[in-house]
C-alpha cells in the first residue's frame, strides 16, 4: 500500500517514531517531505525529532503498558523505533495484534540487547565475531574476563554511544571497568557482555537497505571512535574486494535473519581479508550521518522510502565525503553556537544543530559534514569546519 492520504486528515499515512534524537529527525524530516503525519515520541521534552514532527508526547518508553497505550491511542501506520532502550515485548505484542513494527518486532529485540544479536549472529548465524561471555555479578563478570582473557572490552548489554564501555587493558582495570558498566548503562544496573578485543585494522558501518525490490549496499563508511562513540566517520573506506564481498555477505546474513524493510546499519572490524561482525542497528546509523552529504538519497531518506515500500532503484554516491561529530561538554540548557560563519565558508561544507535542550556531561549536539578529492581532504575539512564553532554554555 503505497498511497499517502492529508496528514491530519483520516487518510493519513501516521509514523510514530520510539526515540526523537538526531537520527530521528532527519528521518521525520524525509518522512514529512513524502507527506506523512508523524508523531515523536522520547523519554524527554524538546528531543530533536520532536521539533520537527506534527506532534510529540513524552513517555517512558521502557514501561510498556505506557508504550501499548499510546500506540492504541494514536493507531500508527509504522511505529518506527530510534534507540535501542524500548520496552521491546510491548512490541512484540503489538504486531501480534497487527500493528507494523520497523523493521520487525523480533529485530528491535534481539538487537536491544547485546546477547540477542550476539547469540543470533555467532551461535545461530555461525558468523565470526569476538570470543564473548556474559556476566551478572561481580564474581561471574571476574571469571568472564578470565576466560576471555586480557585485553578485553566491558559493556552493559543494554546501552549505546559506548556509555558504560571500558576496554579492560590489565589486571587493575577490571574493577573500575566492572562498576562503569553497572552505573554508565541506559536501562540502569545489570548483565554486561565481555569482549575479546579484536585488533583490527580498520571498522566500518555497512548500512544495509532492505526494501521492496530487495537488498542494497551503500558504500562502505570508515569511522574513528573514542569512549566507545564516534568522532568522525567518512565514505567510501577503502578496501579490498574480498574484504568488501565478505562484509557484504555477513551484512546479508544477519539483515536478513532479523528481516522486514529499512535501514540497517552493520558494524564490522576488519583486518586485512578478514571480517568480523561486530553488532547491527536495525535502524540509521549515527556513523552514517555523513550520508547527508555524501548521498543523493541519504540513509534517513532510504529508511523512509524502504518503510513506506516505496522503490530505490539507485543510491548515486556524490565522491569523497566526511562527517565530525561536534561534542560539546559541560552543564548548560542554553548551549549556543557561534563561528558559524568560519565554519561555513569553505565550499561543500555543511552543518546540523541537533537543537538538543540540555547537556549534562558530554553530548553529541551536532554534526559538521563536507566533501574532498578524497576522503582525507574531506576528513580535515569537516574536522575545521568543527574547531571554527565556538560553544557558548551560557554560564
Ligand atoms: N571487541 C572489541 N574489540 C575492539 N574494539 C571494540 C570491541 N568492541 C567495541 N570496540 C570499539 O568500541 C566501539 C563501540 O563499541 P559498540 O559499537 O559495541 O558500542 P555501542 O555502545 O553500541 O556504540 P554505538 O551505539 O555508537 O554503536 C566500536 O566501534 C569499536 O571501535
Ligand atoms: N549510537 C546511537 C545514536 O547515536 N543514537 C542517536 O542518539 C540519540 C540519543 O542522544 P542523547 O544520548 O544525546 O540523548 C538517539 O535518539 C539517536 O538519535
Ligand atoms: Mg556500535
Amino acid at each position: 500500500m503505497t498511497e499517502i492520504g492529508t496528514p491530519g486528515s483520516a487518510g493519513a499515512r501516521r509514523v510514530m517514531l520510539l526515540g526523537s534524537g538526531e537520527l530521528g529527525k532527519e528521518v521525520v524530516i524525509a518522512l514529512q517531505r513524502l507527506g506523512c503525519e508523524v508523531i515523536a515520541v522520547d523519554r524527554y521534552a524538546d528531543a530533536p525529532a520532536m521539533q520537527v514532527a506534527h506532534r510529540h508526547h513524552v513517555i517512558d518508553m521502557l514501561d510498556a503498558d505506557a508504550l501499548s497505550g499510546l500506540v492504541q491511542k494514536e493507531l500508527p501506520h509504522l511505529v518506527v523505533p530510534e534507540v535501542e532502550a524500548i520496552a521491546t515485548e510491548a512490541l512484540v505484542e503489538l504486531e501480534s495484534q497487527g500493528f507494523n513494527v520497523v523493521p520487525t518486532a523480533r529485530a528491535t529485540q534481539l538487537t536491544m540487547n547485546r546477547e540477542g544479536i550476539r547469540r543470533l549472529a555467532a551461535e545461530e548465524l555461525g558468523l565470526p565475531t569476538s570470543p564473548y561471555r556474559f556476566a551478572d555479578s561481580e564474581d561471574s563478570y571476574r571469571e568472564a574476563v578470565m576466560a576471555v582473557g586480557l585485553p578485553c572490552v566491558v559493556k552493559p548489554i543494554m546501552s549505546s554511544s559506548g556509555k558504560g564501555q571500558s576496554l579492560v587493558r590489565r589486571e587493575s582495570d577490571i574493577q573500575s571497568a566492572w562498576e562503569y558498566a553497572q552505573s554508565g548503562g541506559r536501562a540502569g544496573a545489570g548483565r554486561v557482555i565481555v569482549e575479546g578485543f579484536v585488533d583490527f585494522d580498520y571498522e566500518i558501518t555497512l548500512l544495509t537497505v532492505r526494501h521492496r525490490d530487495g537488498t542494497r549496499f551503500c558504500a562502505p563508511i570508515g569511522h574513528r571512535q573514542e569512549d566507545g562513540d564516534y568522532r568522525e566517520s567518512w565514505q567510501p573506506q577503502a578496501m579490498s574486494e574480498a574484504a568488501l564481498a565478505r562484509s557484504q555477505e555477513i551484512a546479508e546474513a544477519v539483515t536478513a535473519a532479523l528481516g522486514g524493510y529499512g535501514v540497517f546499519g552493520v558494524e564490522l572490524f576488519v583486518k586485512g581479508d578478514q571480517v568480523w561482525f561486530s553488532e547491527v542497528s536495525p535502524r540509521p546509523h549515527d556513523t552514517g550521518l555523513v550520508t547527508l552529504i555524501s548521498q543523493d538519497l541519504s540513509e534517513f531518506e532510504l529508511h523512509a522510502r524502504a518503510i513506506l515500500g516505496l522503490p530505490i532503484p539507485a543510491i548515486r554516491q556524490r565522491g569523497p565525503s566526511a562527517s565530525a561529530a561536534l561534542v560539546v561538554r559541560g552543564e548548560s540548557n542554553r548551549v549556543s553556537f557561534s563561528g558559524l560563519d568560519r565554519a561555513l565558508a569553505e565550499p561543500d561544507t555543511d552543518l546540523r544543530l541537533f537543537g538538543k535542550p540540555e547537556v549534562r556531561g558530554a553530548r553529541r549536539m551536532g554534526v559538521t559534514l563536507a566533501l574532498g578529492e578524497n576522503v582525507e581532504e574531506a576528513v580535515a575539512r569537516a574536522d575545521r569546519a568543527r574547531k571554527a564553532i565556538r560553544v557558548d554554555l551560557g554560564g
